[in-house]
Formats: C-alpha cells, structure tokens, sequence
C-alpha cells in the first residue's frame, strides 16, 4: 500500500462536464476502467438541488455543469469551496467536453493549453461591482502536457495540445451562420476561423477561459480535455449521428481515465 495512508473520502480528482448523462457515464467509466470494478451502485449526491448531478468513485467526483461559463463557473467555485472545506491535498480538475474542431479531422481530441475568450484575449473578464475584472485564462502547462502524453499511436483518433476559445454563444458568438441571428457572411467566418487557427486555437467551446482563469486563481491545477464534433472551417451543422457523438464523447474520458489511473499507480497512495 505504500506509506500513505488513503485518505478515504477525500476528492482528489474533479472532472466536470456538461451533461448529467455524460459524468454518470464517466463515473461508471472510471470505476470500470480506473477501479477494476462492475455494477458499482453511483448516486447523485446533488439530486435534490435539481441543477446538477454529483457521482463519487473512490477519490474522483464528476459533476454536471451546464452550458456555458456562469453555469460552469458557478458549480466550479462549489467545488472549490468543497475542496477547501475537505482539506483536499493538491486536487486536480479536469473539464471533459465537446467542442468545434478548427481544420483537425472531427472526432480528434484537444488538450487545452489556455483559454481565449470573444475578444480573442487570453482572459477571463467579468464584470464585478460595474467594473471589468481581468484574470489571465492559463492552464497549467505541466499537466496538459503529461495528459497530451496519454495519446498513443494506437488510439483510433488524433490528439492535439493547443488553444481553446470559450465563446459566451453558441451561434454568433461563435460565428456560425446557421443561428436566428446572423450578420456576417460566410467570408467573414472563415477569415475568423482562420485568424483564431493561426493564434494556436484548435477549437471552440463555451467555457475555456473561465474554467482557466478560476482553477488558476484558486491555485488549483486544472486541464480541458475535448472531442471536436465537427471541422468549423467546413460548416456549422453537428450533421454526425448520434451514436457515434456518444462514442467520440468517451474519448475524453478514456485519456482522463488513464491519466488518473497512471497517477495513483505512482502515488501509491491505496485507492488501486
Ligand atoms: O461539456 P459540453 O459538451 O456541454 O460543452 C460544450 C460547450 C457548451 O457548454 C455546450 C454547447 O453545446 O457543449
Ligand atoms: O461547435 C461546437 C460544438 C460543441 N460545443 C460548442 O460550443 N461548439
């Protein structure tokens, strides 16, 4: 067992992610892949708050957060008051989600290195009290880079490590042309898309530079790990069908799995 004691109860992983379906997924993924164990009996500790679903595998919980960064970042600062109050030791968070890929195949998953949000500025901006606060939206580079290094050669789809836009929209906010609202023209999207691809962004989701700026504040290391459902530089429609967005969502998970599974077999700390 190593001589440090488990500390049972304690979460020392947190990954969250925007459906309810997908952390009860990744729950029983991890206690499957991570904890060798079937039919464990998962309950959603927040089911009576009817906003978001909770699930408890050993020392990694999956939370629901919602779309969007004040759904996102108002379940996240509850984590981090419960990490706090717990007296977890170096805790992780990891963000598992879906994204708009910019010119990879759909289907790859992006590591994020940092977060950029609608003003193409590495920040996260939030208005407090009439005024703007700033906080810088980067992700530790150390632990992206050790789960970039999950990816192997034998995965049956392409990992990339690089920026993630966070957009405070799904339609024109990320300028797509098939919303209610639209006025840009498809030049203008592409001459976007290819503004943000040479920054280093790789794809678009909805949440980046808040999960970034907030985990960094807190001091807590934290990483996004996302499938892309679509090439955004070949159209807006998610057109793929549904069973295969299930399966590409479970790739996210599988690199998450693994990253954890390698870190507690080092930290020999009795949870395996
Ligand atoms: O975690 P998910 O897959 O929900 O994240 C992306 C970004 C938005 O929250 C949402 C938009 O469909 O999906
Ligand atoms: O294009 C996409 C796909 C998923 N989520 C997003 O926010 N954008």
């Amino acid at each position: 067992m190593g001589d440090i004691a488990p500390r049972k109860g304690i979460p020392e992983f947190v990954c969250i992610g925007g459906t309810k379906h997908r952390m009860r997924e990744f729950a029983e993924f991890v206690s499957f892949n991570v904890f060798h164990r079937k039919n464990v009996k998962l309950v959603n500790l927040t089911k009576h708050s009817h906003r978001y679903a909770t699930y408890k595998v050993g020392p990694v919980l999956s939370v629901s957060h919602g779309i969007g960064i004040p759904s996102m970042t108002t379940v996240l600062q509850e984590i981090i008051k419960l990490l706090h109050y717990a007296k977890a030791v170096d805790p992780i968070v990891f963000r598992i989600g879906t994204s708009g890929g910019l010119s990879i195949p759909p289907g790859s998953v992006v590591v994020s290195s940092w977060g950029l949000n609608g003003y193409l500025e590495k920040s996260y901006d939030i208005p407090v009290m009439g005024r703007s606060l700033k906080l810088p939206a980067i992700l530790d580079k150390r632990l992206s880079q050790e789960i970039y290094s999950m990816a192997s050669e034998e995965d049956e789809f392409q990992t990339y490590l690089g920026g993630t836009m966070g957009a405070d929209d799904f339609y024109r906010g990320q300028a797509r042309l098939d919303g209610p609202f639209c006025d840009h023209t498809e030049e203008d999207k592409l001459e976007f898309l290819e503004k943000l691809s040479e920054m280093g962004v790789r794809n678009i989701e909805m949440e980046a530079p808040a999960f970034a700026a907030l985990t960094k504040e807190a001091g807590i290391r934290g990483a996004i790990v996302c499938v892309t459902l679509l090439n955004r530089l070949e159209g807006d429609q998610v057109s793929t069908e549904k069973g295969t967005l299930l399966q590409w969502q479970k790739r996210p998970m599988a690199i998450v799995a693994k990253f954890i599974s390698k870190y507690l077999d080092s930290s020999m700390n009795g949870w395996k």
